[in-house]
């Protein structure tokens, strides 16, 4: 497969290395210095796109790659707020577009077990939750994307806790997140369910970052031929239905 790489930064450099061994081609690299190369043949000549940026470059570096005909896969956080036009592009026909805050499988374990324990919290009012996300001292953005979506997961399955805020004393229907940066940390996240009486916490620490960088390139080589707005969620099951295919992200 033919990937072009948008981000040339930590995670670009990761997911190359990981292409290259799983018998794939580089065809273009997109840094900050060479912008034009989104005009250029080799870029369009792409099967997908892998864009890991900025909060503030992400949206842009996306319509370009549209513009061209390829199709993006990307996991850039912190620009959520233009979700809803991107989705609406790709309703139109106008994109192809896989996003999620985290390539890695453990995560999306981590996803399903949050869920999980939620639901369960929901009959258990005297349990309230709180998050911690810790990274490097590089991230520009907080909280975390990954802690946003395990934030919507317990909103999802507990109704009682409305939203998420980084207020301390905004905690009533909320789960408060708070951030830490400390040296290289690739990413931890910590949810703590504490009643009166004791406390209830689950984590997912991860070790580099390999295993995003191979959940990105699974994805780009699940979302190559396909249309439209693209999941994480989508993938995991289409994979779970045909267990062959979970064979390719060991
Ligand atoms: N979804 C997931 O699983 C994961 C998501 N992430 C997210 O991915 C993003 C990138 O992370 P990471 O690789 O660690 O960050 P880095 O800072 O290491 O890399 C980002 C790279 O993008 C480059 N860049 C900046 N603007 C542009 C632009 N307009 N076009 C092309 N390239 C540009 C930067 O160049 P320069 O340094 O010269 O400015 C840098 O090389 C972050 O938002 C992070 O939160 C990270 C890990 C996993
Ligand atoms: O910036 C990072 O490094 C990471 N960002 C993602 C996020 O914001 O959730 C995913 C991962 O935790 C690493």
């Amino acid at each position: 497969m033919k990937i072009a790489l948008i981000g040339y930064g930590k995670m670009g450099k990761a997911i190359e290395r990981i292409a290259l061994s799983r018998g794939h081609e580089i065809v273009s690299r997109i840094d900050v210095n060479n912008q034009d190369e989104f005009e250029s043949p080799s870029f369009a000549s792409a099967d997908v796109a892998i864009e890991f940026t900025t909060p503030s470059t992400a949206v842009a570096n996306y319509k370009r790659a549209f513009a061209a005909g390829v199709p993006v896969v990307s996991g850039s956080t912190g620009w959520l707020d233009a979700m809803p036009d991107i989705k609406a592009l790709c309703d139109e026909g106008k994109a192809t577009f896989f996003w999620t805050s985290n390539f890695s499988l453990g995560v999306n374990l981590f996803f399903a077990v949050n869920r999980y324990l939620a639901s369960l919290m929901e009959g258990f009012p005297q349990y309230h939750p709180a998050m911690k996300e810790i990274h490097h001292i590089h991230k520009l953005d907080h909280p975390s994307g990954t802690a946003i979506t395990l934030a919507e997961g317990i909103m999802s399955c507990d109704k009682a806790v409305k939203g998420w805020t980084e207020e301390p004393a905004n905690s009533a229907d909320n789960i408060v997140i708070a951030h830490e940066r400390i040296g290289e940390v690739p990413g931890t996240h910590i949810i703590s369910w504490d009643s009166p009486v004791d406390t209830l916490t689950i984590m997912h620490e991860a070790k580099s970052r390999e295993g995003f960088a191979l959940g990105a390139v699974v994805a780009a080589e699940w979302t190559a031929g396909k249309k439209g707005f693209l999941t994480m969620d989508e993938m995991m099951h289409s994979m779970i239905e045909r267990p062959q295919l979970l064979d390719i992200i060991k």
